[in-house]
């Protein structure tokens, strides 16, 4: 196999192709003009962008040098041309700055590549329904793996707390220091909870104590959302920004009004509060959504690399024998004496949990667990 994604060149930075003999004829002009924008959509081509120095949303396609280079929700770029954001225009972008963290999702029929879906983001937010549909851990081990992977923190979203209990989940995910936070609908006794102007009659109605939680932890940071359908995702987004009309309750249920069918990665601003709109507010961080990423890419993932997510773990690791493997069947581990070394029976307990959470990520890297859960 050649390296992954080798042909996808694109998905390495906007460096000149290695392959590209052809001398360049032309100097480029150098576009000190140009202004930096963030990516907030992708279209065909056509890419949304926010201007953050005049707040102005604005279209653009890529400049023609930039062609072989994909360009990603969360890419800061440099964009010249017309970004007054009025109605005919379009600006064209120029350069990419170089990305932070890269977000990849796996190759599928369609497309044999893992591409970055997201660019820049900081935190990848795996929600989870508690039940309806039931929790599935491996889904949820490869989440964590390429959210690590990328240098991401993760922040398990747990839903439909008034169907189960989070307890068992909790107990699953905490040990490796996820940080997890629980939703769930609106009771009949709460007071008046907020109902999303122009939301369907059915649009479930959430606790509103439980989104201002999420809300607390999203602030000030670019998250990206991610789950399987059916878990109210788009449910919680539409209660955290009440501009952003996410089609909720299945794909038959069309109202019509700011019905989303785009299935590419989109950012929204997180407004600061429940009562402000987002287009006017200030924001107070990114929610991406993405819809239609159905799992990451893990092929690339070192252990190596994803150990270092784990300091403690990987400090013991080092006395571990060369090309240990981690796993529980490999022969003088040195976590398995990091667990036996502990100071006092709650340390033990405490470290073996975490070592058994550890490696059960590293085994959720074959895929296995992922089709059995
Ligand atoms: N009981 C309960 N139901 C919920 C909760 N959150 C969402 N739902 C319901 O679960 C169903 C799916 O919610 P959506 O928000 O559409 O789920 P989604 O994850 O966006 O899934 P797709 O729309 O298929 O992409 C809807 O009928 C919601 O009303 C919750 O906290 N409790
Ligand atoms: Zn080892």
């Amino acid at each position: 196999m050649t390296r992954r994604g080798a042909q996808d060149e694109s998905d390495f930075r906007s460096r000149p192709s290695k392959r590209g003999s052809r001398p360049r004829t032309k100097r480029r002009p150098s576009h000190e003009d140009a202004v930096t924008a963030m990516v907030t959509g992708v279209d065909r081509g056509r890419y949304t962008l926010l201007v953050p120095d005049s707040g102005t949303v604005t279209l653009a396609m890529k400049a023609r040098e930039l062609v072989r280079t994909r360009v990603v929700v969360g890419d800061r770029v440099d964009v010249v041309g017309d970004v007054t954001g009025e109605e005919g225009t379009l600006g064209r972008i120029v350069r990419i700055a170089e990305r932070g963290s890269v977000l990849r999702r796996t190759a599928d029929d369609d497309d044999p590549y893992e591409r970055i879906v997201v660019a820049n983001a900081d935190r990848l937010v795996i929600v989870t329904a508690l039940a309806d549909p039931p929790p599935r851990t491996g889904m949820i081990d490869r989440c964590v793996v390429a959210a690590y992977d990328a240098g991401m923190d993760v922040l398990l979203c747990l839903t439909k707390a008034d169907l189960a209990s989070p307890d068992e989940l909790r107990g699953l995910y905490e040990p490796l220091g996820v940080e997890v936070v629980v939703t769930r609908a609106a009771r009949d006794g709460d007071v008046a909870p907020v109902r999303r102007e122009g939301a369907g009659e059915d649009e479930l109605v959430l606790d509103p104590a439980s989104v201002e939680e999420v809300r607390g932890l999203l602030r000030g940071r670019a998250s990206v959302l991610v789950g399987h359908s059916g878990v109210g995702k788009s449910t919680l987004i539409n209660a955290l920004v009440p501009t952003a009309g996410r089609a909720t309750g299945g794909v038959n249920d069309v109202t019509g009004r700011g019905r989303h069918t785009s299935t590419s990665a989109v950012a929204l601003a997180l407004p600061t509060g429940p009562d402000d709109a987002a287009e006017d507010a200030g924001h107070d961080g990114w929610v991406i959504d993405t819809p239609g990423v159905r799992s990451f890419g893990l092929a690339h993932v070192k252990v190596a690399h994803l150990l270092q997510a784990f300091d403690d773990l990987d400090e013991a690791a080092a006395e571990c024998p060369r090309g240990c493997t981690h796993q529980a069947d490999a022969p003088d581990c040195a976590l398995d004496e990091w667990v036996e070394a502990s100071p006092d029976d709650e340390t033990r307990a405490a470290r073996a949990l975490r070592l058994a959470s550890f490696r059960r990520l590293l085994a959720s890297r074959t895929g296995a667990a992922f089709r059995e859960n």
